[in-house]
């Protein structure tokens, strides 16, 4: 029976053994390749203070959080909407004076107070790796070439990576000295929505070509190199394509270089994952500055529940029913080998409802 006081608010919601299962081997098998590649599983906490969260990365507003005030305190908490800001305060304090380049895993829950048109979930488990102290070519290609990895260790296939050029307009803008700022706002306004009769009448119709070059990584290429007479895009052009070769075929590229929508802090270089059947993004990921202590760092942050979702659905393991009386060692040895055991309570028991695939008998799993 559901009560009205049993349903879950919009964009929550529970899942259920077979989707948390699914959520539990994706994170598994991300976790194990940060592990691998040398990062440190850091746990921050899921709330703190409302302050603490915005000051670390500029430009992310508190806006789309859970705010609340903490009656021991007195002072304003937010729900964390992305564990990011988080690690950069470990990394600005408590890690301080560990050497750099530092590299931090997480994997936790976030939630936001109003989701988008296309993806209706307000709490997103997030996965991801930091590389603290760099953030440059090298330390991108690193990120990229990781959370490939991490996507392919979690089933996943048709991966694609959209590279990104988050403060490009501002970099172009800054040779031309007679632009206002206003312009320069109306111009990224207009190429937010790649509207081309728009950016025209704001005056930006030098930045026409930025809304072309658009789509798989070489093509897309050449035509910003071409754009870029004045040279001020060459070494981030040159960046780009050494991240590219990266990757190899590890994945598709492709750059859109205008695309700021989620890449709210990151600086020169952002990027998106997809993956064949995820809904939306896979991740996200990109340099930036930790606010207070002004370090670069590079990373990326994986959405595992999405993920978790479009993942192969993990191969059904041998339960075996253990009947009353059975031997402890055998079952022990049974879960050693990866199966799972489940032991019988009451003599009216079916194990085969129960989802058991065999049963033991004379010290040997037999069939069900
Ligand atoms: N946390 C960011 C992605 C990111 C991680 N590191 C740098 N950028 C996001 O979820 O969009």
């Amino acid at each position: 029976m559901t009560d009205n006081t049993d349903l879950l608010p919009e964009g929550l919601e529970d899942r259920l053994p077979q989707s948390a299962e699914r959520i539990t081997q994706t994170m598994r098998a991300c976790l194990d390749v940060l592990h691998g590649h040398g990062y440190d599983r850091v746990r921050p906490p899921l709330l703190e203070y409302e302050s603490s969260l915005s000051r670390r990365m500029k430009g992310l507003s508190t806006r789309w959080m859970f705010r609340f005030v903490d009656p021991s305190s007195l002072r304003t908490l937010a729900l964390r909407s992305d564990i990011t800001p988080q690690i950069g305060r470990i990394a600005a304090t408590s890690m301080a004076d560990r050497p750099r380049p530092l590299r931090l895993a997480y994997c936790g829950d976030t939630a936001v107070i109003r989701a988008n048109q296309l993806d209706p979930a307000r709490e997103r488990l997030q996965l991801g790796a930091e590389l603290i102290g760099a953030d440059t070519v090298a330390a991108a290609g690193e990120i990229v070439a990781l959370a490939v990895r991490a996507l392919t260790a979690a089933g996943l296939t048709g991966i694609s990576v959209d590279f990104t050029l988050p403060d490009l307009v501002d970099t172009l803008a800054a040779q031309d000295l007679t632009m206002q700022p206003d312009t320069v706002e109306a111009i990224r306004r207009e190429l937010d929505t790649k509207d081309a009769g728009g950016l025209k009448a704001v005056g930006g119709e030098a930045y026409l070509p930025l809304i072309h070059a658009t789509g798989p990584f070489n093509d897309a290429m050449a035509k910003l190199r071409k754009l870029d007479a004045g040279g001020a895009l060459g070494s981030r052009l040159d960046g780009l394509e050494v991240i590219a070769a990266r990757i190899g075929d590890l994945a598709r590229v492709t750059l859109d270089p205008t695309e700021r929508h989620g890449f709210e802090y990151q600086s020169w270089f952002g990027f998106t994952l997809y993956a064949k059947d995820v809904r939306g993004a896979a991740g996200r990921g990109g340099t930036y500055k930790i606010g207070g202590s002004d370090e670069p760092a590079t990373g990326f942050t994986l959405y595992a529940d999405a993920l978790a979702d479009a993942a192969p659905q993990p191969e059904t393991t041998r339960t075996v029913y253990l009947p009353i009386g059975f031997s402890e060692s055998k079952a022990k040895r049974l879960r050693a080998e990866g199966s799972r055991t489940i032991e019988q309570l009451t003599q009216d028991e079916d194990p085969i409802t129960l989802g058991c695939t065999h049963i033991l008998q004379g010290g040997n799993p037999v069939e069900l």
